[in-house]
Parts: C-alpha cells; sequence; structure tokens
C-alpha cells in the first residue's frame, strides 16, 4: 500500500519537520535536489557509464521552494562537470529565504543564470537546445490559475520537447500547473517524462490528466518524519475538518485475498447472486457472474428475464439459473417478493444491476432487492439509473451496499454535471459515501473508492484498452467475487478495483490494446490475482527510492 496526499498534507508534513521537529530546511532541499540531479544524471549517463560530453541541463526556476530545489539540483550537476544553467521565471527579489540563498549560491558559482527575457530570446533565435529541463516553477505551492508569463514559459516548455529541442523533461515534485490534489491543470501545465516527487506521492498525479503529464514518478523520502507521527490538527488546521491520507495498492496488497482452505466446500467461498439482463441485454449478467466465478466464488446464481435463459445456460453452465418475466412482477407482486425474499436468503452477496434495462417492473425489482437483502449489496449500471429516477429509493441505503457508477451514473445520482464531478473525483465520492453510510466506487480511468468511514482509494492499475463495454460488469463480478471470498466491503471495492486493473493489463498483453475484449479481460481475473506474476504497467513506472514498508 502507497500512501497519497494532498498539496495542503504535505506543506503540512514539511512545517511539521521543520518547526517541530527541527530538521533544517534547507537539509530538506539539498537532499530534494540530490535525488533530481541524481535521476538527471541518471539520464545523461553513457552506456559506458560517463556522462556524455557537454550534456547541457537548463533548470526552469520559480522563485518559491520549488525554484529553489531545482536551483540546487542544477548546482550539483554543475559540480559534477555538467553544462548546468539556471532560468529563473518571476522576480527573484521576492522569493523565499531558501530561494534566495540557493540563487545566491549559483551566483557565487559562477552559474549561468538567465532571465525568462534572455531565455526567450535564446529560444527565438533557436539556440536552445538540451538532454534534460529540469521543471521547477511551481510545486505542491500552486495556488491559482496559470497566466501570463508563467503560462508562456509553460507553453514554451511543451513546445521544445514536442519539437525534440529538449529530449527529456524532469519535474520536481509535480509537473508545473498540474493541481497537486485534483490533478487537474490549473490553465498551463508541463508534460514531463519524469517526476521526482518528496516524501509521498501527489493525488495530482495519481488522477487524471496529471498522471498523463507526470511520466515515470520516482518517490524519494527526504527525511521527513511518519505520517502518524504528525497530530490531526497539526495536518489541517484545527479550524478545518480532516481530510484523511488516501492510499493505492501494489502487487504487495494481493496478499490480503484470503487463502483458499483446503478443507472446504463450494460454500465456503460465497454463494452470489446477480440480478442483471433484460431482454435483449444478456451480456451484462454474463460478465458479471464470469467475473464473481473466476474471483473465487462457490456458487453463482443468475437471476434474470425468462428471455434469457437459454443463451445464459449454454454461455455459462456452471452458473444456476432463476427466471422471472416482467408481467409476474408487475402483476404478482405478493408473489414475486417471497422469490425475492427466498433469493435474497439464500445470497451471501447480491449483485444489483448490470443490463437491467429501464422497464417499469425494475423500480419494484430494485425496491424488493435493496428491501430484502440483509448482505452486501453491489449495485450497478441499470440499478443506479433506477435510483436516480426514483430518488425514494436512496431511502433504503444500508451501509453494506457499495455503488459502482461511471461518471455519468453519478451525474445522474448526484444532479451534478460530468465535468463537474470531473474535477472533483474525491470529493464527489467521499460527500455520497459519507452522506448515505455506503462505500462509493467512482469509476474512471484512475477508479476513486470512498469508504463509508471517510477512506480514500485511488487507483494505479488499469490500461485504456479497459475503456469497452462490458468492463464495468467484469468489476461488479469481481468485487462480488471478493465478498464472497469474506473480505469487508471496503477491502472487497479497492482489492477489486485493483485486480481488475490488472487483468486489464494482463489480457491487453495478450490481445494489444485495441483488441482485448470485455471476457478477455475476465478471464485474465485469476492470474491478476496470482501476486507472484508481475505485469502491472503502473508499477513500472512508480518507484520509490526508500519504500514506506521499509520506513
Ligand atoms: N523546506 C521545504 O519547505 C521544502 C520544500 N520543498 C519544495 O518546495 C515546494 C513548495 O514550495 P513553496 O511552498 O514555496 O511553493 P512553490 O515553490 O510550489 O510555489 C509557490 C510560489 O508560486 C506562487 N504561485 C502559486 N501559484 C501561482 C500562479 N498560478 N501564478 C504565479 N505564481 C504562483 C506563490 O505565490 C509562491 O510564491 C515543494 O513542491 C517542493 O518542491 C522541498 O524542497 C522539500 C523541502
Ligand atoms: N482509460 C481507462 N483506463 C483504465 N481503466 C478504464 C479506462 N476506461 C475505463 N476503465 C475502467 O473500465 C470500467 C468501465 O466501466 P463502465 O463504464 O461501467 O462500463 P460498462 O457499463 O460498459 O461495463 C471501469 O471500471 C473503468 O474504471
Ligand atoms: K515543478
Amino acid at each position: 500500500m502507497r500512501t497519497l496526499v494532498t498539496g495542503k498534507q504535505m506543506k503540512a508534513v514539511d512545517a511539521h519537520a521543520i518547526t517541530t521537529i527541527g530538521i533544517p530546511s534547507m537539509v530538506l532541499m539539498e537532499r530534494a535536489a540530490f535525488a533530481v540531479a541524481r535521476e538527471v544524471k541518471g539520464i545523461l549517463k553513457e552506456e559506458a557509464g560517463r556522462l556524455a560530453p557537454g550534456a547541457s541541463v537548463w533548470s526552469v526556476c520559480g522563485t518559491g521552494n520549488n525554484g529553489a530545489d531545482g536551483i540546487a539540483a542544477a548546482r550539483m550537476l554543475f559540480l559534477e562537470g555538467v553544462s548546468a544553467g539556471v532560468v529563473l521565471i518571476g522576480q527573484p527579489e521576492k522569493g523565499t529565504e531558501e530561494f534566495l540563498q540557493q540563487l545566491k549560491i549559483a551566483r557565487n558559482l559562477g552559474m549561468e543564470i538567465l532571465s525568462r527575457e534572455q531565455w526567450e530570446e535564446l529560444c527565438s533565435q533557436g539556440g536552445m537546445r538540451c538532454r534534460v529541463l529540469i521543471d521547477a516553477i511551481f510545486g505542491v505551492g500552486l495556488s491559482r490559475q496559470v497566466q501570463g508569463a508563467y503560462a508562456e514559459c509553460i507553453r514554451r516548455i511543451n513546445g521544445l520537447r514536442q519539437e525534440g529541442a529538449v529530449e527529456c523533461v524532469a519535474a520536481v515534485d509535480i509537473p508545473s500547473g498540474v493541481h497537486s490534489d485534483t490533478g487537474q491543470v490549473m490553465g498551463e501545465a508541463v508534460s514531463a517524462d519524469l517526476t521526482v516527487t518528496f516524501g509521498w506521492e501527489k493525488r495530482g498525479t495519481v488522477l487524471y490528466p496529471g498522471r498523463s503529464l507526470a511520466g515515470r514518478v520516482v518517490v524519494e523520502n527526504i527525511g521527513f518524519p511518519p505520517l502518524d507521527s504528525l497530530k490531526p490538527e497539526v495536518r489541517d488546521g484545527e479550524d478545518e475538518e480532516e481530510i484523511p491520507y488516501a492510499c493505492t495498492y501494489g502487487p504487495g496488497d494481493l496478499e490480503r485475498i484470503p487463502e483458499r482452505a483446503a478443507y472446504s466446500n463450494k460454500g465456503t467461498f460465497g454463494k452470489v447472486l446477480i440480478v442483471a439482463g433484460s431482454e435483449n441485454m444478456c451480456g451484462a449478467a454474463y460478465l458479471s457472474a464470469l467475473a464473481a466465478y473466476r474471483t473465487g466464488a462457490g456458487l453463482v446464481k443468475l437471476l434474470t428475464v425468462e428471455e434469457n435463459r437459454l443463451i445464459l445456460q449454454s454461455r455459462l453452465p456452471e452458473a444456476i439459473l432463476v427466471t422471472y418475466t416482467a408481467g409476474q412482477l408487475m402483476e404478482g407482486r405478493e408473489e414475486f417478493r417471497k422469490l425475492i425474499d427466498e433469493q435474497c436468503r439464500w445470497a451471501d452477496v447480491v449483485v444489483l444491476g448490470p443490463g437491467l434495462g429501464c422497464g417499469a417492473y425494475v423500480e419494484y425489482l430494485v425496491e424488493d432487492i435493496l428491501t430484502m437483502a440483509c448482505s452486501p449489496v453491489v449495485v450497478d449500471a441499470d440499478g443506479l439509473n433506477t435510483i436516480a429516477a426514483h430518488p425514494y429509493l436512496t431511502s433504503y441505503y444500508t451501509e453494506n451496499i457499495i455503488i459502482t457508477p461511471h461518471l455519468g451514473e453519478m451525474a445522474r445520482l448526484t444532479g451534478q454535471s460530468i465535468p463537474q464531478i470531473r474535477e472533483n473525483l474525491v470529493e464527489t465520492a467521499a460527500e455520497y459515501a459519507a452522506h448515505y453510510g455506503l462505500t462509493c466506487v467512482l469509476k474512471d480511468a484512475a477508479t476513486v473508492v470512498a469508504s463509508r468511514e471517510g477512506g480514500i482509494y485511488m487507483n494505479t492499475s488499469g490500461t485504456s484498452a479497459m475503456a469497452k463495454a462490458g468492463s464495468g460488469d467484469v468489476l461488479t463480478g469481481i468485487i462480488a467475487g471478493l465478498l464472497g471470498l469474506g473480505m469487508d466491503e471496503t477491502e472487497s471495492a479497492r482489492l477489486g478495483v485493483y485486480i481488475h486493473g490488472r487483468a486489464g493489463e494482463l489480457a491487453a498483453e495478450k490481445t494489444g490494446c485495441h483488441g482485448m475484449l470485455a471476457s478477455d479481460l475476465a478471464e485474465a481475473i485469476g492470474s491478476a490475482m496470482d501476486g507472484k506474476k508481475a505485469g502491472n504497467a503502473a508499477e513500472s513506472v512508480w518507484q520509490s527510492r526508500d519504500s514506506e514498508e521499509k520506513r
């Protein structure tokens, strides 16, 4: 498990380390700059291991402590014989104490220091070519939209990278212009190949578009005290609500999956009831059921319309089938309730919604399941659309409900627009989960899981190959399967999302990124749950120099 922090949390740790613990700010900075310089040197090194002759580095620096890191990193490279210079953006005289100190050191060493105007001139004459450009304009201190000269400078950096005048852009802490909490571009943002971040990963490099802009992320422990040494009021200010530290999973977290006991039978691993499918829509029910079995469920039963009987029985003979007709539901509601009651008593887990459609009877079905299920219920797709269309159904929400909306479904549930939700992914999921006391899995390219107690998980596995119909149905099956194995709602949701992404990566390796089908994703679940197998693309772009486990 890796911890993810907001900019504000990171600043609170900085302040705590410096003022309460007494670690001098310049000591932290020296370690931060050393890490950046080390990574840049790695890029500059020839195969033989020596630094490339004439290797040139420009460090483009703002006047805050991010800029101070950038000057210090350039100075370390300069002292190792690299042709490294500094470009200053903003008014240096207004810089932080640390910035002014770093600038003085660089000047005393005789380093080349350009103003923005001089740099612009160099660029416009085509004289700006370098192996590595260090982006140190803004770090976690970015507090507003980027405009004017700063925006121009960021556009210039991206232009140089695009035209090949700069081979590699290395961002200090976070690409300048990316919001450290939301990953949103604040007007203009640097597109980096590498980001060296300090202490803990920032939420903004896990959420899109920040995640695409950060490139490979290296996390460096520069000597901060552990997060749990901070008192809540130190973390977030006495007058404000405490924001929880978010987390993400990696292959090591697969150990959370319970062992499959030798002395067991099919009843040991959970009975999953999947209430899904409608006339002409049986694929979602099939994929959910298949995924639940592939995740380890002992018994999967499909409750679906009579029209799906033949196809589902032939596609997935391992599943038990109970069918109904729409007429049965509309006219014989009392009879139908008995059937639902019986099925709910049988189930250890219920999935409600994939492919249910929007027939008038679906409202009754959703109401009956929500009122009668006494086990965890995973509500997805048309289950959620029905709740959005009939808001009284939210009164049946209980603490063992997991909802798995994509952004469109979340927009229907909350009345917010999709862009609004996209910009506030974490807050939207967290507020809904807290308000209704349930687990909310808000699905996106970087899915967020908000628990009813306030915990936040942000997913880092997955691939765009999964952006295809049916992927969400597979996810509901995986989460249901994990609940069936006995995991709690939060853990099933978090690990389910992680395994789902990992299965996507593994399946895409075989089919190629464009060719993958949701059924390929479901078939890869078993391998994805096997912790010994490598293959997590997200893991390969992430690396920690000093992992949290070691601390
Ligand atoms: N001792 C420390 O405090 C340490 C700080 N570190 C570095 O310091 C960074 C944080 O430094 P700061 O808090 O000084 O903040 P930053 O250097 O990230 O930037 C803040 C500066 O930019 C200005 N600014 C913010 N948004 C702007 C906008 N849109 N347009 C124009 N100006 C804008 C602010 O007024 C401020 O002057 C971290 O990201 C990290 O790189 C690291 O060196 C670790 C130690
Ligand atoms: N670009 C992407 N990268 C990673 N995961 C993705 C991407 N696009 C979609 N996904 C995942 O695929 C799933 C799609 O779910 P959903 O939209 O409900 O599809 P459907 O309803 O067709 O099954 C979600 O779990 C989502 O996180
Ligand atoms: K930066």
